[in-house]
């Protein structure tokens, strides 16, 4: 092991941490345009009905703290947590300023989301480089993806096991495994998102003998663009329309509650649901369970043995 601290960025998506915050938060998240007046409405109205701020900075900041506590269960010191975000403060690059300022010289990178994309992960680990570059500070060793990890599957089987238990022995009930939804030219990139979006899936269908599953995006964003499908609206749809009622929506492509799980799957999928008189409840989220945090802080451990084994 090395014997100066191994920095590690834990990134995450960010949330605003008011009502006030939402305008400056969206324009962020829309590279600089403000949104019209309408989509700002329509996204203060999301939070509301959410409670007004959603939980997930208190979330992700749990998550990164457990991370540091248990990386140091036999080295205090060993290992210094930095916490950026994508679109709130503090931002991945300033928390990449301040790794520079504490002098570390070796980092990990983890993002707090399971699977790969060009479009997520990719553009959080390049932020966090490119500030490392002009910083002239050694990059990162990133986590691309965990989606297969055994302990994040057995955490996803035990949930969807717990959540099957909401019905009835006999009863025929559907799983949906979802995640964001990204625009559909990820495809012709090649993109392995939806593709390590079924191995998780699959991974865990196998482990508890689940046969009755499938796979759903959710939370498509509000550009003219098009964005991979099937929409899990239209999902339940055909699923009431085929003679199937029961629906356990495993939400694997997010580890927090937050607006895509509280209010896309909760209020969205559950209203849609009941209209069509649809029994639909969701798994669990992983959030600050003491599980999760051991498996995400023995997965950095592992990549920080590449640190030392490369010679950084
Ligand atoms: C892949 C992915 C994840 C999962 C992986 C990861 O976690 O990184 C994720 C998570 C999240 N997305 C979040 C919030 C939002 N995402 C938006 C918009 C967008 N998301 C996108 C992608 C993703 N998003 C994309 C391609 C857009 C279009 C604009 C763009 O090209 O960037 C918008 C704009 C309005 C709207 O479309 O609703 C909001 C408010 C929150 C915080 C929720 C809270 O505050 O509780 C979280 C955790
Ligand atoms: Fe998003």
């Amino acid at each position: 092991m090395l014997t100066e601290p191994i920095g590690v960025l834990v990134m995450a998506y960010g949330t605003p941490r008011s009502l006030a915050e939402v305008e400056p938060y969206y324009t962020h998240i829309r590279h600089g345009r403000k949104p019209t007046p309408a989509l700002l409405d329509n996204l203060i109205e999301r939070y509301r009905a959410i409670g007004g701020v959603s939980p997930l900075n208190d979330i992700t900041s749990a998550q990164a703290s457990g991370i540091e506590h248990r990386l140091n269960r036999f080295g205090p010191g060993t290992f210094k947590v930095y916490l950026g975000m994508k679109h709130a403060s503090p931002f991945i690059a300033d928390a990449v300023v301040q790794m520079a300022r504490d002098g570390i010289r070796h980092a990990v990178s983890l993002v707090l989301a399971p699977h790969y994309s060009t479009m997520s992960v990719k553009t959080y680990q390049k932020e966090a480089d490119d500030k490392a570059a002009e910083l002239g500070i050694p990059s990162f060793v990133h986590v691309d993806s965990w989606h297969l990890e055994p302990l994040f599957i057995d955490l996803l089987a035990d949930r969807v096991k717990t959540a099957l238990k909401a019905f009835a022995p006999d009863a025929k009930v559907r799983v949906l495994f979802s995640a964001h939804s990204l625009p559909e030219r990820i495809l012709s990139l090649g993109d392995p998102y939806p593709q390590q979006l079924r191995e998780t899936g699959d991974t865990v269908a196998k482990q508890i003998g689940l046969t009755n599953y499938s796979f759903a995006w959710q939370s498509a964003g509000r550009t003219d663009e098009k964005w991979l499908g099937p929409d899990i609206l239209n999902v339940l749809r055909e699923l009431h329309d085929g003679g199937e009622d029961n629906v356990v929506v495993c939400p694997a492509g997010f580890v927090s509650d937050h607006l895509e799980v509280l209010y896309d799957v909760d209020i969205e999928c559950q209203a849609t649901a009941q209209e069509l008189g649809m029994h639909l409840t969701r798994t669990e989220s992983l959030n600050a369970d003491p599980r999760f945090l051991d498996m995400l802080s023995a997965v950095v451990l592992r990549r920080a043995e590449d640190l030392s084994g490369s010679g950084q």
